[in-house]
């Protein structure tokens, strides 16, 4: 990229998260990841080159040897012209939504990363401007602790991303509950994954976004009261699952094709499309805990129905999904196990600061970094070392469990697809198809209180608003006494 001849206008406003910002060029395939920090906190240009330079190392040297080299995207970091950041960040702001502007876009420093937009990543190299669609998916975390630090029984049955749904319909994150599980998701059972990718589509909050042709056509923007219209989604998806026009309109195709579309989803979800490092290391038995989540809603309607029995038929190890519960297993400890190591850690930096530099608590995070992240033993041995060991870990885990997965979709006719990609077929048409993962910054070791508070917050939550109410024993014994939080929280 030619940087001295940055103009703003070939740029457009693509997406932001919590933590960066992101354009996309209107007829290459990159894109520009920025940094955003709340107003006033001033950070010099070298923090801010640092931090990127953090990332783009974690993503190479790291997280490629869990996930694979196929599936992460790296980037590669570019010092832009201070002008051309101006007049972007200028440009954009009217596009940004209201919800993400606590945050101001890092214009300072000039400095950004560059990345291959995956939602137009051509799937097919021969031929150009071939439509595309794209699929993100959040999934967040697939498991239930094993760990017998755990001091709250309902942290064994009920899964995180559920409890917590609960606190984010209080709080007014979103409007409505999701049904999604993400242990229906991780199952590797079909129907179960059919189940969580459909209620994806009802309640997509900031975990699914669908694009066509690297726009966003489907998913939250910013408004929490969003609502899903299938017939809108089946319009833009006819053309690529039904390209000969057979289906007529109405709510029989708009069913036909968003069961195409999660089909679509699974297959490649489930696809084993790179070999990775941490493949050989041996890592938690996926067995290890409850495979099923009681508060997931597909999990509820077969109790409803007489069965107990949640069939999970394992993910294929080769897949993206495989390797991503495999790092967030990284926590094998939970938060209520790991706490205390933190804390372990935090003391010994206090009486030799000197030191943190030496732990590469900021990095760098090289080679050497991911090998001392190989030791899996959970024998405390009361050492420093071992207290590390375990919270690089957690914040491996942490990442994990906070990426995005991206499906992108290309339609293909039989005897041109390549024989280097990957295929997916549907009943009236058929796909070439990577899969990728983002947003692979690791969690700051700073966040690591806040996890802990906010996994009490959780749970209490939950125990007080939502099992006290299915269960009269609880709800009589909450209503006696006054202060639940009293009677529940843990000491
Ligand atoms: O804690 P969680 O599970 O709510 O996850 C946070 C996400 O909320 P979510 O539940 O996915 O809506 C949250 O997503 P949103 O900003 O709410 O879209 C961030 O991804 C946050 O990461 P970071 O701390 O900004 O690096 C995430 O925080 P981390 O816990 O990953 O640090
Ligand atoms: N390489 C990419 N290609 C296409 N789109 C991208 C790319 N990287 C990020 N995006 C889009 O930008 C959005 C925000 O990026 P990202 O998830 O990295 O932000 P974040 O602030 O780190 O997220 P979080 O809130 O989880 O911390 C993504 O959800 C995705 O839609």
């Amino acid at each position: 990229m030619e940087v001295e001849k940055m103009d703003e206008n070939e740029w457009k406003y693509h997406g932001e998260g919590n933590q960066s910002l992101v354009v996309s060029h209107c007829q290459r395939c990159v894109v520009l990841r920025f940094l955003k920090f709340p107003p006033n906190q001033n950070k010099t240009s070298e923090e801010i080159l640092h931090h990127l330079q953090n990332i783009v190392d974690f993503g190479k040297h790291v997280m490629k040897q869990f996930f694979g080299e196929n599936y992460v995207h790296h980037g590669e970091i570019i010092q832009l012209p201070l002008d051309f950041v101006r007049q972007l960040c200028l440009k954009i702001q009217p596009e940004r939504p209201e919800s993400r502007c606590d945050k101001d876009m890092d214009t300072l420093s000039g400095y950004a990363m560059c990345l291959p937009n995956l939602t137009r990543l051509q799937t097919y190299r021969f031929v150009e401007h071939r439509p595309i669609l794209c699929i993100e998916i959040k999934p967040k975390c697939g498991f239930i602790p094993f760990s017998s630090h755990v001091s709250q029984e309902i942290k064994h049955k009920v899964c995180r991303y559920c409890m917590h749904q609960h606190l984010k319909v209080a709080n007014g994150k979103w409007k409505r509950p999701s049904k999604y599980c993400p242990l229906d998701l991780f199952s590797g059972n079909k129907q179960r994954m059919h189940f969580a990718l459909k209620s994806l589509l009802q309640e997509a909050q900031n975990n699914l976004k669908i694009f066509k042709n690297g726009e966003l056509i489907y998913g939250c923007k910013d408004d929490q009261d969003s609502v899903s219209d299938w017939n809108e989604l089946a319009r833009h998806l006819k053309p690529f699952f039904f390209p000969s026009n057979g289906l007529v309109s109405g709510p029989h195709c708009t069913r036909t094709i968003v069961k195409e579309l999660i089909h679509v989803i699974t297959m490649t979800l489930l696809s084993s499309t790179d070999a990775c490092r941490a493949g050989d290391m041996k890592t938690v038995p996926i067995s290890q805990g409850r495979s099923y989540c009681e508060a997931s809603a597909f999990n509820k309607e077969l109790v409803r129905n007489g069965k107990h029995k949640l069939e999970s038929s394992g993910l294929p190890r080769g897949c993206l999904l495989y390797k991503t519960l495999q790092a967030q297993m990284l926590d094998m400890l939970d938060i209520e196990g790991l706490y205390p190591l933190y804390s372990r850690v935090e003391q010994y930096l206090e009486e030799s600061p000197e030191e943190r530099s030496t732990l590469q608590i900021d990095g760098p995070y090289n080679e050497a970094f991911y090998e001392k992240l190989l030791d899996l033993s959970t024998e405390d041995d009361g050492t420093v070392a071992f207290a590390l060991t375990k919270v690089q870990q957690y914040r491996i885990a942490m990442t994990a469990k906070d990426c995005s997965i991206m499906i992108a979709l290309s339609p293909c006719l039989q005897d041109e697809c390549s024989e280097q990609r990957p295929v997916v077929l549907t009943s009236k048409s058929r796909f070439t198809f990577s899969v990728s993962v983002l947003d692979l910054d690791l969690k700051p070791y700073e966040s690591i209180p806040h996890q802990y508070k906010l996994d009490g917050e959780i749970v209490n939550y939950y125990l007080k608003n939502v099992q006290a109410k299915d269960d009269p024993v609880m709800s009589s014994l909450f209503k006696e006494n006054e202060d639940c939080t009293l009677v529940l929280h843990k000491v």
